[in-house]
């Protein structure tokens, strides 16, 4: 006889999720599932690379910590689920990754074989109908417990293949997109600017050849919500000069051109914050929603971000500082800056005379280098020595930010860091310096005006002096008094989201009805049954808003 507790779980919904498998694509994607398990009741099978899981295992993170069942705590990684919670369902895949350094979209797209297999094996082994308790031999273990057939895929936008493997157990793919939805709008013209032939950008849009930032080409009209805009502000991937032949420009291109047959998209964005560019993204036909800032759920969602010495070492320090007075500075975890910009950092921060925070990831010091060998001579001695500064190889950044000693954050923009930094209400210095990054930087300074732009040079590189006078303009009184309270508003507006009437929370509580829907028009119906996914667009249809 099955007990209450399994006869409840028959009737949840559950949902696959499949992250792209870099940090900042994990956070958010983690994140959702995090809350779909805990406030909304869903049971989540988690795909998490096995790269992104060793990394996190290697700044500290203990495996019984990330594992909350003594067993998996011993058990390996490679192949064993993790419960994190009841309704979590954690599944570590192999994904052919370097463990030793970020992967970057070059190595995803030579190793993208391994990682699908083993998403393609999991889905099936989901679809069964009858759960078994034995390995299946490939790797995978089955599950003890019967989950009911999963309703829908939920993955992360570089990975567009999830389609073809949703399409063939029978069940609608969700895209996910870890941006604002300015750039989602972006990359769902690339398709079309290809064929009209204005990307790949023509060498003669470029001053200089070797430059990689400065193009004179025209301005982009038409895409979904935005105004024109000139082409620089497109992804760096989108336009760099040899994008013709990088594999990430196809890889860009793939992505962005199998949107139209998601059957629904969640954009990790705030309504309020992306208004007409959502409107004009529906107004295109598109089925987005807006689902964040998605709440900070996990405790290693930032890798070491409870890493007890990481946390410990930059808190209590921060704990000696005077209110708003730290320049808090981290450019994610991909991002590289040249020698040369590290030294221009540091010389501007130590210049601004502000006390600051600063993280230096190791694969950013050279094989032989010390910290001190990568910074400028005496630099270290001269502030971190004297109480002045922090250096640290990881922060536990949505900590780091929450602390009121913090006075602005030195960006590269990232989404996250721009949403976490907006959640505390801290305004930004931006200095973008890849992927999408202009883009946030723009909105960020010129539109919600909660920040400072860093001057670069033509060549997207930036001096001592701009870091400076950056600094000095967003600390200076007038700067800080204004910033600080446009990033408040926007704090409040980030924070409401997930209040009882949040816009986000309505829109996460409207497609999970969707997904009920589409699961009761499918009751009595073969799970495999072709057809459902249309079925999914006649009930979104009908959900419109
Ligand atoms: O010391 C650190 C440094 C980073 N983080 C966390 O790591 C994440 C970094 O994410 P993000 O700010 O988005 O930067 P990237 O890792 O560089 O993210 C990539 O993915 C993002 C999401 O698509 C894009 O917006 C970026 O441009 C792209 O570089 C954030 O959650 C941070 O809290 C820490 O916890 N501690």
């Amino acid at each position: 006889m099955q007990s209450t507790a399994m006869v409840k779980v028959a009737e949840m919904m559950h949902i696959v999720m499949v992250p792209w498998p870099s940090q900042g694509h994990l956070n958010g994607i983690l994140r959702l599932a995090r809350y779909l398990v805990d406030e909304e009741g869903v049971l989540v099978t988690f795909v998490y690379p096995n790269c992104l899981y060793q990394l996190a295992l290697n700044r500290g993170q203990s495996k019984a910590a990330l594992s909350k069942t003594a067993e998996d705590a011993g058990a390996n990684a490679a192949t064993t689920p993790l419960f994190l919670s009841e309704n979590l369902h954690i599944e570590v895949v192999e994904d052919g990754l370097p463990l030793d350094k970020a992967p970057d979209l070059g190595s995803f797209a030579s190793s993208i074989s391994t990682f699908r297999q083993g998403v393609q094996l999991l889905l099936r082994e989901l679809i069964r109908p009858a759960p078994s308790l034995c390995s299946n031999g490939d790797g995978l273990k089955s599950y003890t417990h019967s989950w009911p057939t999963p309703r829908c895929v939920v993955a992360d936008t570089f990975i567009p293949w999830v389609q073809d493997l949703a399409d063939a157990v029978g069940i609608p793919r969700v895209d996910f997109w870890t941006s604002t939805a300015a750039v989602y709008s972006m990359g769902s013209q690339m398709e079309l600017l290809v064929s009209k032939g204005v990307l790949p950008l023509s060498k003669s849009c470029w001053v200089d050849q070797d430059t990689k930032w400065t193009a004179i080409a025209p301005f982009i009209e038409g895409a979904p919500g935005l105004p024109p805009f000139p082409v620089t502000e497109l992804p760096v991937e989108f336009i760099r000069p040899e994008a013709a032949t990088a594999p990430e420009f196809q890889f860009m291109l793939n992505a962005f051109s199998r949107i139209p047959e998601a059957h629904t998209i969640l954009i990790h964005t705030l309504h309020e914050l992306e208004r007409p560019v959502i409107e004009g993204l529906r107004a295109a036909e598109l089925p987005v929603y807006a689902v964040g800032p998605l709440p900070e759920g996990l405790p290693f969602t930032t890798g070491s971000a409870s890493s007890a010495v990481a946390t410990n070492d930059c808190l209590q320090w921060l704990d000696t500082q005077s209110p708003c007075s730290v320049v808090y500075v981290a450019l994610g975890t991909i991002v590289k800056p040249t020698a040369a910009e590290l030294h221009s950092l540091a010389l501007g921060l130590e210049a601004s005379q502000r006390p600051f925070l600063w993280v230096i990831r190791p694969d950013l010091i050279g094989t032989n280098q010390s910290l001190a060998d990568a910074l400028p001579s005496g630099f270290l001695q001269r502030t971190v020595d004297r109480g002045h500064a922090l250096v640290v190889p990881w922060a536990p950044q949505t900590q780091v930010l929450a602390h009121a000693s913090i006075g602005v954050f030195l960006s590269h923009c990232g989404w996250n860091s721009t949403l976490e930094s907006m959640l505390e209400g801290v305004p930004m210095v931006a200095c973008p310096r890849a992927a999408e990054q202009r883009s946030n930087a723009k909105w960020i300074t010129e539109i919600w005006k909660m920040g400072v732009a860093m001057e670069m040079r033509e060549d997207g590189s930036f001096s001592k002096e701009a870091v400076e006078s950056a600094l000095r303009n967003a600390l200076s009184e007038d700067g800080s008094v204004f910033f600080r309270k446009q990033a408040r508003h926007f704090k409040q507006l980030a924070r409401a989201a997930f209040q009882r009437e949040g816009s986000s929370r309505a829109n996460i509580q409207h497609f999970l009805r969707i997904l009920r829907s589409l699961n009761e028009q499918n009751s009595g119906k073969e799970q495999h049954q072709e057809g459902s996914a249309k079925s999914f667009i006649g009930v979104l249809g009908s959900f419109a808003s």
